[in-house]
């Protein structure tokens, strides 16, 4: 995990500090993985089916929303209809004759007042509701697609970077339910439009003609707007994400940014993306620019030549006063809701670019498969077993062509999948575990060692079942893990990483991580993990807040409070990766004597560096090219394994060296594990 972690850092360093000019499309292919190639052109059939998928999501509140549209456009013909009765039966007369009767003006006004009640009804039934409908859509696919998160396995989110991931969960999620809001407004236009232009003809053919050529032409010029502004809306939406990505990995790296004096750098990379998104953004203005006139010009068009040919008609007598006024009232009010067509159809391939990427999650395979097997209820220490164990990461071109198969294929699974089945990581790489075979009775302390890059970590996370081995099996207690329920390993066994994820909540809750602890068992858990004493110092205890990610703490306290965190489960199989690299030997020492002594019904693996971390395990595996070179206790390896010795050597010459140097004042940090740590802190004594 660890290697993950530190993957990210040095792309970030290579990334910001490199020097390199690149421009932002290079930027967008270093965050982004799924953008290596081009979108593949949305279509108005796909573009329909997203449609469909939200209406099939939501039917009864759309469907209320698009009957409260229908309401609207009904009501507003009717109000056309109202005005130019009351023009010909209450303004005209009072113009002519001077006067009007007080029982025409009430029966005007209440005409009037009683369409605009219940369009205005319809306004607000067809926004609430289709409000609702968006965001309720929106809530649904971003739970599924966190929830598919969580289900796919590591191998997965390696591939994955985390930015991808949070634009996934919200910007594409959004964009794909963008034309969900003026979706029942344009579908209620519909029904307007249609008794527009009834009600058009049956005032006057020749005013109707007018409108059969100016809605349709509203309709086009906006479709074509819409589709020249999408690309460049949605490019605009990518650099969003990029710059925040951008912005984020430059805080997350304030440290080493300012350490190696690369700022400008930071500050020029972060410019080069915010260019772009303003060049993106005054595309978006100038297409706007060129197209907002001409929408808001052609209606008034419409209604001049409607004025032009109804007061020729008026005036040889084949059309009334009010009959004009409301088919000019009509193209008034029919304007702007004919636009809603419009942004809906303009808005598709936005919404088909954010369901091809939603769905590229939700499709993807590779969940880890789980049996239902249960495993023994003892709380004893557990046997562990792996036999012929071989695993390989994904090669960059494996990763490639997964990315281009979601980006360019109509079948998310893509033709990766169709030849690798789901549950089989692909091989491509070099093999960093090669046939491994180990037998671990209950009770008993194992340490792992091997030189950087040996597959200790990987070893570490598949134990645990973060990952299934390409081939070969992991027992517990006998079992395949694949063959135990779901949540049956989490539950037995725990692997602490190097660098612990700490959430921004208290100790309490860091420890439990939400489960009913009482509180004697944290602290036990505290006290075994060497981390209750600084608790203790805080005048809050457990409900001490920890800040973001920990930053109230010090390395070596995040990891004694992670170990804190996997011990309070009373795991029976407990993997610690590293661990204990921040703390200070002695308390790494006594930890490690404390898990043996407390009689903790664990088997402990422990990847470890010091030899007094070392000395204390009942057996020592030497890992080299991928295999268990040597195996049995410290002074056996010392005399039979050469790797091991020189290994153990360099490790040692390299504390004392640093012991001399004075070195941050820890006397015993083999092979410059501290320095790995990043937050290591220098404590002593358990402080
Ligand atoms: N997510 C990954 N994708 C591709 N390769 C990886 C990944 N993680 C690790 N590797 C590679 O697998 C090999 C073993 O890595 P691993 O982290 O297991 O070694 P390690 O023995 O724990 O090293 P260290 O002591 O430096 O932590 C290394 O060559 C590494 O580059």
């Amino acid at each position: 995990m660890g290697r993950h972690d530190r993957t990210r850092h040095s792309r970030a360093y290579t990334h910001g500090c490199g020097g390199r000019v690149r421009g932002a499309e290079d930027d967008r292919r270093q965050w982004s993985v799924v953008d290596r190639r081009p979108e593949r052109r949305a279509t108005l059939g796909e573009g329909l089916r997203v449609l469909g998928k939200a209406i099939r999501g939501e039917p009864v509140i759309l469907g209320i929303a698009i009957a409260g549209s229908a309401l609207y456009g009904l009501m507003t013909v009717l109000a056309a209809e109202v005005i130019g009765r009351v023009t010909d039966e209450a303004i005209v007369p009072a113009f002519r004759a001077g006067e009007t009767t007080a029982g025409t003006m009430w029966v005007a006004a209440l005409a009037i007042v009683g369409t605009a009640v219940f369009k205005a009804a319809g306004i607000v039934i067809r926004r609430f509701f289709a409000g609702l409908g968006q965001y309720r859509l929106n809530a649904t696919y971003r739970r599924r697609v966190t929830r598919q998160y969580m289900r796919l396995p590591l191998s997965w989110h390696h591939r994955h970077p985390a930015g991808n991931l949070l634009s996934n969960a919200n910007a594409d999620v959004e964009s794909m339910f963008w034309p969900i809001a003026p979706l029942p407004f344009a579908l209620g236009v519909i029904v307007m439009l249609f008794f527009a232009l009834g009600s058009m003809f049956l005032v006057d053919p020749w005013l109707a003609l007018v409108g059969v050529m100016v809605f349709p032409a509203i309709l086009v010029i906006n479709f074509v707007y819409q589709r020249r502004l999408s690309p460049l809306a949605t490019r605009a939406q990518a650099l969003r994400a990029d710059l925040s990505g951008v912005a984020h990995e430059s805080f997350e790296g304030a440290a080493l940014v300012k350490a190696m004096g690369r700022e400008a750098d930071e500050t020029e990379r972060f410019r080069r993306v915010a260019y772009h998104l303003r060049d993106a953004n005054t595309g978006v203005g100038r297409i706007r620019g060129a197209f907002d006139p001409v929408l808001e010009a052609l209606p008034n068009a419409g209604i001049l030549i409607v004025l032009l040919i109804g007061s020729t008609r008026i005036a040889n007598g084949s059309l009334e006063p009010g009959e004009l006024v409301q088919v000019a009232y009509l193209f008034t009010i029919t304007a702007f809701p004919i636009r809603a067509i419009g942004f809906v159809l303009g808005e598709l391939p936005r919404a088909v670019v954010g369901w091809r990427r939603v769905s590229a999650v939700l499709e993807a395979t590779g969940e880890l498969p789980h049996g239902d097997r249960p495993l023994p209820a003892t709380g004893d220490a557990a046997r562990l077993g792996v036999h012929g164990v071989s695993f390989t990461y994904e090669s960059d071109s494996a990763v490639a062509a997964d990315a281009s198969d979601r980006a360019v294929g109509g079948s998310v699974h893509g033709l990766r999948s169709e030849i690798v089945p789901p549950d089989r990581p692909v091989t491509s790489g070099a093999a960093v575990l090669d046939q491994l075979d180990l037998e671990i009775e209950p009770g008993r302390t194992v340490a792992v060692v091997g030189q950087t890059g040996a597959g200790k970590s990987t070893l570490a996370s598949l134990l645990i079942r973060l990952m299934d081995p390409v081939s070969g099996e992991i027992r517990l207690d006998g079992s395949d893990l694949r063959q135990l329920r779901r949540g049956e390993v989490a539950e037995s066994a725990a692997l602490v990483f190097q660098q612990p994820f700490i959430f921004e909540d208290s100790i309490r809750e860091n420890v439990t991580l939400g489960r009913d602890v009482p509180d004697d068992d944290v602290w036990a858990a505290l006290e075994l993990a060497q981390g209750d004493d600084f608790v203790r110092d805080n005048p809050e205890g457990l409900d001490a807040p920890v800040g973001e990610r920990g930053s109230m703490l010090s390395g070596g306290q995040r990891q004694r409070l992670a170990l804190a965190r996997a011990l309070v489960r009373r795991p029976r199989l407990l993997v610690l990766d590293d661990a204990t690299s921040a703390v200070d030997p002695e308390v790494e020492r006594r930890i490690l004597a404390g898990l043996r002594d407390a009689a903790l019904p664990s088997t402990v693996v422990v990847v470890a560096y010091r030899r007094a971390t070392i000395t204390l395990a009942d057996e020592v595996l030497y890992l080299e090219d991928g295999r268990i070179s040597a195996r049995g206790d410290h002074d056996e390896l010392m005399r039979t394994s050469p790797g091991y010795r020189q290994l153990i050597t360099a490790y040692e010459r390299d504390a004392q060296e640093r012991a001399g140097a004075g070195a941050d004042g820890a006397g015993d940090d083999p092979g410059g594990r501290r320095g790995r740590a990043q937050d290591a802190d220098t404590e002593s004594g358990g402080s």
